[in-house]
């Protein structure tokens, strides 16, 4: 079987073309291909398959190798995989878990509209919302020393989120009125990653009604730079959400 590596800003991917929809691998085994020290190595792995009426599917699953809810990143990345491939060239038009996508492509970004967010909702000093997966949002003094790891892990394992199976948790710092940095636990990782799109899309949302921010919001990760694009408020609903930033191939292997 080939596939394909992929990195959108230090989140990366195992990439299978699946369009004849030969892919019959179980989560073990997903895991197993996921794996930093016995595997490829990847937060997670994507099937391209083809769509009725879009120009591809996108399945996503963590690299514990469960199916994931929305991955911001990974859909950029697979944007990019299909431009790769020829499929898609300054547009794409695909659908995922969490519904219909609009992306454009250029050489250096991939901007990935994201689902309409309705609500931001307050859980003492922390905040959550739902950008596709599910986001904690918490503002910390100095996120470079903050034990994402640990404190993630009691968060994401609380009971508090345990309704919508956990959660993945943001650890954010605003740098200046139009920066945010941005360090992210990932369920089904059950880790930090460089980076998470879903996330740093949830944060800059939060970061408008509660610190004021206007889109866009540039955003600084462990992996890179991503900004996200707005219109809208937490009153009446955010609406032309897009995540934007860098996705690259990184190898391609045959296993
Ligand atoms: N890395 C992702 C988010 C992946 C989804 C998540 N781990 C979950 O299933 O909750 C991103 O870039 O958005």
């Amino acid at each position: 079987m080939q596939f394909y590596k992929y990195q959108g800003t230090g989140n990366d991917f195992v990439i299978i073309d699946d369009r004849n929809q030969a892919f019959n691998l179980d989560t073990p085994a997903i895991a197993a291909l996921c794996h930093r020290r016995f595997g490829i190595g990847a937060d997670g792995l994507m099937l391209l398959q083809m769509a009725e009426g879009y120009d591809f599917r996108m399945v996503y699953f963590n690299s514990d190798g469960t199916e994931g809810t929305m991955c911001g990143n990974g859909g950029r990345c697979l944007v990019r995989f299909a431009a790769d491939l020829g499929i898609v060239q300054e547009k794409a038009h695909f659908i995922a878990v969490d519904g219909p996508h609009l992306a454009y492509i250029t050489p250096s970004t991939i901007s990935l509209q994201m689902q309409d967010v309705a609500n931001i909702a307050q859980h003492d000093d922390d905040y959550f919302t739902n950008t596709g997966s599910p986001h904690v949002v918490r503002y910390v003094q100095q996120v470079q020393f903050t034990d994402v790891k640990n404190i993630g892990a009691a968060i994401r394992y609380s009971e508090a989120y345990q309704g919508q199976n956990g959660t993945n948790v943001n650890f954010v710092e605003k740098l200046d009125p139009q920066t945010l940095f941005v360090r992210t636990y990932e369920r089904g990782v059950e880790d930090e990653t460089y980076s998470c799109g879903t996330g740093v899309t949830a944060a800059a949302l939060v970061s408008n009604t509660t610190k004021g921010m206007h889109s866009p919001i540039q955003i600084k990760t462990l992996g890179g730079e991503l900004a996200v694009q707005f219109e809208g408020n937490s009153t009446d609903g955010f609406t032309e959400i897009f995540l934007i930033g860098p996705a690259k191939h990184v190898f391609t292997g045959e296993i």
